[in-house]
């Protein structure tokens, strides 16, 4: 079997618990994402709750898209708490560089405790790659098609693992690159895809310990899962119900003959 049909295998098999502290928008798209591929989610971001949920998890999520004050907290303590109970932790920085809260907030969240994996669209790779430069005290300056540059820097900063979605999505552990062409168009155009493909690398964490592997695995699912669904759509609207459906269907057999992973 290949590395992400395994771990599929083991998501199923082993059903982990997901702890998901995620945006309004798309809580329902993501939970049910997680569900499809035999993940057991939990949206949970009550502050009196949130170590207890991390600790009985088998990963964490960490979604910036709505963010309050309550939430923020929430988060920090949960992404303490992953630390300490060595749960691995996804981090996505939705619109990150939209506004000064969101940058102070990323920031906080990665000072608190480093994502063992982030995952963003290219401008929000960009922008915490600002940030990083920021924060060693040399200013950045960085254009668009700088964004895997930006990458490198961001994971060889944090040692950690960093995804860059798009048409075409990179996988970067420091000078590591690992590129994966699978996907539609479509998957632009319905709302939370990008929050999906971050909890679904968030199921493969919970069962895979390289993070790198596992971050492979879970643009892999989401990028043949969004081919099978674009080929039985006809718009944003079917293909958000048939992208489940795909997800839902995958195996070895589709996995082996559809995946474009250049490793
Ligand atoms: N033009 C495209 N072709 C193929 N796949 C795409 C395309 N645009 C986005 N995707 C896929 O959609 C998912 C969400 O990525 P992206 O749109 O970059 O995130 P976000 O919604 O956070 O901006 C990823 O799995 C990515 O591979
Ligand atoms: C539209 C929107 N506004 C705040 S969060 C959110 C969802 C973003 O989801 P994605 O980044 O996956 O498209
Ligand atoms: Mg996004």
């Amino acid at each position: 079997m290949n590395n992400t049909a395994t771990i599929l295998d083991l998501i199923r098999t082993k059903s982990p618990l997901v702890h998901n502290i995620t945006n309004y928008v798309v809580m329902n798209n993501t939970a049910n994402g997680l569900l499809a591929i035999g993940a057991s989610p939990v949206m949970a971001h009550a502050i009196e709750e949130v170590e207890d949920i991390v600790s009985i998890s088998s990963s964490l999520v960490i979604n910036m898209g709505t963010l309050s004050k309550k939430w923020v907290e929430s988060m920090i303590m949960a992404v303490k708490k992953a630390k300490t109970s060595g749960t691995p932790f996804i981090f996505d920085p939705v619109g990150v560089g939209a506004s000064k809260y969101r940058m102070e907030t990323a920031q906080i969240l990665i000072k608190s405790a480093t994502p063992d994996v982030i995952r963003g669209n290219a401008s929000e790779i960009m922008a915490l790659a600002q940030l990083a430069s920021i924060s060693k005290g040399v200013d950045s300056s960085m254009d668009g098609q700088d964004a895997v540059a930006g990458g490198i820097e961001l994971s060889k900063k944090l040692n950690n693992t960093v995804i860059i979605s798009g048409a075409i999505d990179y996988i970067i552990t420091g000078d590591k690159i690992s590129t994966i062409e699978n996907g539609s168009p479509l998957m632009s155009k319905i709302t939370g895809m990008g929050c999906t493909a971050t909890a679904i690398v968030g199921a493969c964490i919970a069962v895979e310990n390289d993070m790198h592997t596992a971050a492979i695995a879970g643009m892999g699912i989401m990028g043949i899962a969004g081919d099978m669904a674009a080929s039985a759509s006809k718009g944003p609207g079917s293909f958000q119900v048939n992208f489940i459906d795909a997800l839902y269907l995958l195996n070895e057999t589709t996995i082996k003959a559809k995946l474009k992973l250049n490793d």
